[in-house]
């Protein structure tokens, strides 16, 4: 569980985060949308105590982050994949993805150490590389490297109290089968009872798999909940400066985010293939 009571933190003279309150319950996806400079970075490195508050508290598993960062046991409990990876060195693929498993053992990696990071380098198809020098690989794949590492600090038995993974921008340099690869990963952590927190700028990735959403717009909070209650086109367009559709298909169990096209005209297109298209649900 994250608890965020009234957290202020002034970004620079043109952004504030103001006041910000909101709950995140485990057993799902959260995803925080929001346009370039919104605030949605600013926001986790907050969470996870990279950044101080100017004032307000933040609450893991109702314990304030004061204490946990005056504890060894955060990081046994919560993994962060930041934006960008700092780690720079020749280090191979399994070395980085068993960095993860560092504040889980004293001096040398235990059977468990191996077996667990053996797992998520299948889990994310990079089991293959696991010897290669993490410098000559793509962007992507460097990119699941980096997401098995973080899966790896976060698995393991529970203690039955919830843990916590924090990503930002996963999905950069995936491709489509890895994007949803990842989510799908994330949702099976979270519905094990634990709170998985991502910002995510694919909003059609954000309908498909987020349980919750907190929609961020210069530093403020301007929705929150559920993707399909509280998404709209008006909404939306309004917090990215740019017309958005929210079409419903009936080929589709969750709705689909179309971008820039007249939204009669984007209906009109999912109606298509209905021969009489008087039967089209979106039309009706
Ligand atoms: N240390 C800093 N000094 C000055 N401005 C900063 C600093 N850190 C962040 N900012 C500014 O604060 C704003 C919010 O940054 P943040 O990284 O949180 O945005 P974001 O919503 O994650 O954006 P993006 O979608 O582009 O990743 C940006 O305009 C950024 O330039």
């Amino acid at each position: 569980m994250i608890t965020v009571k009234d957290l202020s933190y002034r970004v620079s003279a043109a952004l504030n985060l103001k006041r910000l309150s909101f709950d995140i319950r485990p057993g799902g996806i959260t995803a925080i949308l929001g346009p370039n400079g919104a605030g949605k970075s600013t926001l986790i490195k907050l969470i996870t105590g990279v950044l101080q508050a100017d004032d307000g508290n933040i609450f893991l598993n109702h314990l304030p982050l004061t204490y946990w960062r005056n504890t060894d046991g955060l990081a046994q409990i919560a993994a962060v994949l930041h934006q960008q990876h700092t780690l720079q060195l020749p280090f191979t693929v399994k070395e980085i993805v068993m960095m993860g498993r560092y504040p889980h053992f004293k001096t040398r990696e235990t059977e468990k150490d191996h077996r667990i990071v053996e797992e998520v380098m299948q889990q994310l198809g990079v089991h293959h590389l696991s010897a290669r020098n993490v410098l000559t690989l793509s962007g992507g794949e460097q990119q699941r490297v980096h997401l098995a590492r973080v899966l790896a600090q976060v698995s393991g038995p529970s203690s039955g109290e919830p843990k916590f993974l924090f990503m930002d921008e996963p999905s950069n340099n995936l491709d489509i089968v890895h994007q949803h690869t990842l989510l799908h990963i994330a949702g099976s952590f979270a519905r094990k009872g634990n709170c998985v927190l991502v910002v995510l700028h694919d909003l059609n990735l954000a309908l498909q798999y987020a349980d919750n959403i907190l929609l961020l717009q210069s530093g403020s909070i301007k929705a929150s909940g559920h993707p399909e209650t509280i998404l709209s086109d008006d909404l939306l367009s309004e917090v990215y400066g740019f017309p958005l559709s929210i079409i419903r298909t009936p080929h589709c169990r969750h709705p689909i985010i179309l971008a820039g096209l007249n939204t009669e005209h984007q209906k009109q297109l999912s109606c298509n293939h209905f021969k009489n298209q008087e039967q089209c649900p979106i039309l009706s």
